[in-house]
């Protein structure tokens, strides 16, 4: 599982620092088969995190961990998911750049048997 450190809290415009926000949150899920929006110290993304690590992933495909709380521009990431998404929490997860919410939904799908299903199309 990867984790970014990078950061993109410059003293770039506000309009400017935006569209970066959101370029990187849309090339991160563009980029990757999974991506979590998480927090280190939050245990829903501990569930989470456990539970996608758990699953066998077919060759290729990978989990990327973006964790808000370590990086200087992790709230305005969360803001900008806020916008796309409709959701305020984290962990916010992404599989084949398919919104599927908090650790309570993947758990759920999961479950149900949709999960599995979801990480091998
Ligand atoms: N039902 C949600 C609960 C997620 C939740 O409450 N996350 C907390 C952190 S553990 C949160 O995002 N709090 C607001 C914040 O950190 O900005 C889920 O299953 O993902």
């Amino acid at each position: 599982m990867g984790s970014s450190t990078s950061n993109l809290a410059t003293s770039s415009s506000p309009n400017a620092m935006s569209s970066k926000i959101s370029q990187l949150v849309d090339s991160t899920i563009d980029e990757n088969f999974v991506t979590v929006f998480s927090k280190s110290w939050c245990p829903y993304c501990r569930r989470a995190k456990n539970l996608l690590n758990s699953l066998e992933l077919p060759e290729g495909k990978n989990i990327q961990v973006l964790e808000l709380d370590l990086r200087d521009d992790g709230s305005q990431i969360q803001s900008y998911l806020a916008r796309k998404t409709g959701q305020t929490t984290v962990p916010n997860i992404f599989i084949n750049r398919e919104h599927i919410g908090g650790s309570d939904d993947l758990v759920d799908l999961h479950k149900s048997g949709k999960l599995v299903k979801l990480l091998n199309q």
